[in-house]
């Protein structure tokens, strides 16, 4: 399948060399490719039954399979063995899975995002992110798809939802594009998204709160009770599906969270560093957003395992900065400190922006 002349041209963009921008374009080609064959499935299969099941087995972090997370790992895998790809880090795969050994490029992938919410019909997805193998006789193959974000020469996301659009950087700004089903083409629709620098929407799921920390539990109580004596007040969103609430940030600006919390198994949160929010916070950060794990940039942390998961803050600068701030405040600073009072952060004027 020809991709859009739009999609090629923004690939032209490219910072590196011809040969790492052929095999950068080459794979970023095949991936999308697979996802219009998942778009289809998304659109016309899995809901008709055949894909929406168990698939009798558990993922890495414990998951329960679906049918059609496999089926979209192994259409991406039949993807990658047709572009210069060495290795794959996938969800749906315990091991990086070695694939030409001598090729130059590393994808790390989420084949099926949201999995989840199948059943409910709710917009689901696809994450990757592409990386340079580095020097073989400096590493490992598992070494390649664990490099800190910074590093990624490619990452998108493609979100199945009333339309198949894809969000894609290479460093060159963020575009959203959406497929041409009949041409099974993607088009470019928004060039150089700008994601707004403060926004008054935040999406956290809030069934968590018990186990938050004091300042999570903190930020969200002031979002709740708005700032400014109430004026400016805060809408809140979850669909519990990565892809729709990043895409609702790059559309009209907001900040996303899933922290850490005490539940077991969820000190780091539930999303995984390699292959859910590097690829976001490339996005968001082109898109002049950015993402942290409530304190650090996401793209700066060393990842030490393929699966591992951190905290994810990510969306409008000031606002992704202000749950920064509140790190600083616990529990027992609000209740001591006059200036916060039961009237929050944000009333205080500590918190603005
Ligand atoms: O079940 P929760 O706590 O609402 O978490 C939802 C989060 O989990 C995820 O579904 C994890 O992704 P997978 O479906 O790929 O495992 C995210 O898309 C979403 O943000
Ligand atoms: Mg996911
Ligand atoms: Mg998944």
């Amino acid at each position: 399948m020809k991709q859009a002349e739009n999609l090629q041209e923004y690939l032209r963009n490219w910072a590196g060399g011809d040969d790492q921008r052929f095999a950068v374009e080459t794979t970023i080609n095949r991936l999308l490719e697979g996802t219009v064959a998942i778009s289809e499935i998304a659109s016309f299969g899995a809901l008709a039954g055949d894909l929406s099941g168990e698939a009798g087995g558990t993922n890495e972090d414990g998951d329960t399979q679906k049918m059609f997370d496999v089926r979209a790992h192994e259409i991406l895998m039949e993807a990658c063995a047709k572009a210069p790809v060495a290795v794959v880090g996938s969800e749906e795969a315990a091991e990086v899975i070695e694939v030409d050994r001598t090729a130059p490029l590393a994808v790390v992938m989420d084949p099926l995002d949201g999995s989840s919410n199948i059943e409910t019909n709710a917009p689901i997805g696809t994450i990757f992110s592409i990386y340079a193998v580095p020097p073989s006789d400096v590493s490992t193959l598992e070494d390649s798809v664990l490099q800190e974000g910074v590093n990624q020469l490619a990452a998108g996301y493609i979100i199945y939802g009333t339309q198949t659009s894809l969000v894609l950087t290479v460093g060159a700004g963020t575009q959203i594009f959406t497929l041409d089903h009949q041409a099974g083409e993607y088009v470019l629709i928004r060039r150089d998204v700008t994601i707004p620098h403060i926004a008054k929407e935040y999406a956290i799921n809030a069934s968590n709160h018990s186990f938050w920390d004091g300042s999570i539990q903190n930020y969200v109580q002031d979002c709740i009770m708005g700032y400014s004596d109430h004026k400016q007040k805060f809408n809140m969103r979850w669909i519990a599906s990565l892809v729709a609430e990043a895409h609702r940030i790059f559309v009209r600006g907001g900040v996303f969270l899933y922290p850490g919390d005490s539940r077991e198994g969820y000190q780091l949160g539930r999303l995984r560093l390699v292959y859910e929010a590097n690829a976001m916070a490339f996005l968001m950060e082109q898109a002049g957003g950015s993402a942290t794990d409530c304190v650090r940039r996401i793209m700066e942390i060393k990842p030490e395992s393929l699966h591992q998961r951190t905290p994810l803050v990510m969306g409008s600068k000031a606002n992704v900065m202000q749950v920064a701030r509140y790190q600083n405040f616990q529990d027992d600073d609000r209740n001591q400190a006059p200036l916060f009072g039961t009237r929050g952060l944000f009333v205080s004027g500590r918190g603005n922006f």
